[in-house]
């Protein structure tokens, strides 16, 4: 892992747009993904107010016949602890009213966690390992709170957390409290939710971020260090992270970050390149065929750097130590005569210091 900026922060000035821009980037990832049975393509999902538009994108393109889910495998991100399954706010239902029950998606490939299992630290283990099964998140959408939470890891969450039970924050409690008729108290308390860790090893993560509410966040997870406190902010570690943002969103944004951000979206643009991530397969597409180059009899850097003549290597063998007395190697005769005669040891006389005290007094 190393430590770099967030890789793209895109702004758009209403949350429809960024909402698009994210339902049509997940389509394009899926397209080209080509997913099979075999190879199914993996995504985590969120709820929330925020993702509402692309969930409501993605089932147009749906019944459009633009995109299947067919081959896809989800992975919630949380789900209240204490709540029935049909209640109207759990994270079940939310998944099925706005996105489950439009879209081909094989009901057999849905993954939410379970707030009422009997043992929720088991169903959490079985959570990352069902995960891990799948051969991993492909992509992650994300959704944050006004804390700068990611999933539900809720400020002074470790960054290498996983799946787990997590108290709300009072933030949070509050936040939410509008889906639960603006009483703190019917607010569920407990959550389960995929660590901060469990979100960085997706192999991309795309996060909405819409609202001036949650302005604070964003300049936090983007201008500030990686820090526990914002757990957003450990995107900054992450290879391919992507914000999609409204205007209200990058309020307390330096002017200069926002400029940067647009610039880099409209120099991509105007190369041809857009926004389109490189997968994987194309980067190691790319990198073989780079080797293949270099490697080629043609090239002229494979003559000269890559392939140069095999220098003969001979050994000698280690003579034998034969020991020596020191005095063998002193020089004798050849020293005198070229100065330094004259250099050999004087003999000291013994004296005590009592003797050398004296004749300095005297
Ligand atoms: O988009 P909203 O309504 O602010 O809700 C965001 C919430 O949804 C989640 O993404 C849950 O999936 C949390 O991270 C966050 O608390």
């Amino acid at each position: 892992m190393y430590a770099k900026a967030i890789s793209r922060l895109i702004i758009r000035d209403q949350k429809a747009e960024a909402a698009e821009y994210i339902s049509d980037y997940i389509i394009s990832r899926i397209k080209s993904f080509s997913p099979t049975p075999e190879k199914p393509f993996i995504l985590g999902l969120p709820t929330g107010s925020s993702p509402e538009g692309i969930y409501k994108n993605l089932v147009a393109a749906h019944k459009n016949g633009d995109i299947s889910f067919k081959n896809v495998i989800t992975f919630n991100m949380d789900e209240y602890v204490g709540i029935p399954r049909d209640h109207s706010e759990s994270y079940h239902s939310f998944m099925y009213k706005h996105f489950f029950s439009h879209v081909d998606v094989d009901p057999a490939n849905i993954n939410i966690l379970n707030g009422n299992a009997e043992d929720l630290e088991e169903e959490c283990i079985a959570y990352e390992e069902k995960i891990r099964r799948a051969g991993g998140i492909e992509l992650f959408l994300g959704g944050i709170g006004p804390d700068g939470h990611i999933a539900f890891n809720e400020p002074g969450s470790s960054l290498r957390s996983r799946t787990r039970v997590k108290t709300l924050a009072y933030d949070t409690i509050i936040a939410n409290s509008r889906f639960f008729d603006n009483d703190l108290d019917k607010v569920p308390k407990m959550a389960l939710t995929v660590g901060v860790q469990t979100v960085m090893d997706a192999r991309e993560v795309v996060v909405i971020i819409t609202g001036a509410h949650k302005a604070l966040a964003l300049q936090k997870c983007i201008e500030g260090g990686v820090n526990h406190m914002w757990t957003l902010s450990s995107l900054q570690l992450h290879p391919h992270a992507m914000i999609v943002a409204d205007e209200d969103a990058t309020l307390e944004l330096q002017v200069k970050t926002v400029k940067y951000f647009k610039s880099i979206e409209q120099v991509a643009t105007a190369q041809g390149f857009g926004q389109a991530l490189a997968s994987a397969k194309i980067l190691q597409k790319k990198r073989d065929s780079v080797i293949e180059k270099l490697d080629s009899p043609k090239s002229p850097t494979a003559k000269t750097f890559l392939a140069p003549p095999k220098p003969t290597l001979t050994r000698q063998i280690t003579p034998d130590l034969i020991p020596d007395s020191m005095h063998d190697r002193l020089p004798e005769a050849p020293m005198r005569g070229i100065g330094l005669e004259g250099l050999e040891t004087k003999e000291v006389p013994l004296s005590s210091m009592h003797e050398r005290v004296d004749s300095a007094q005297a």
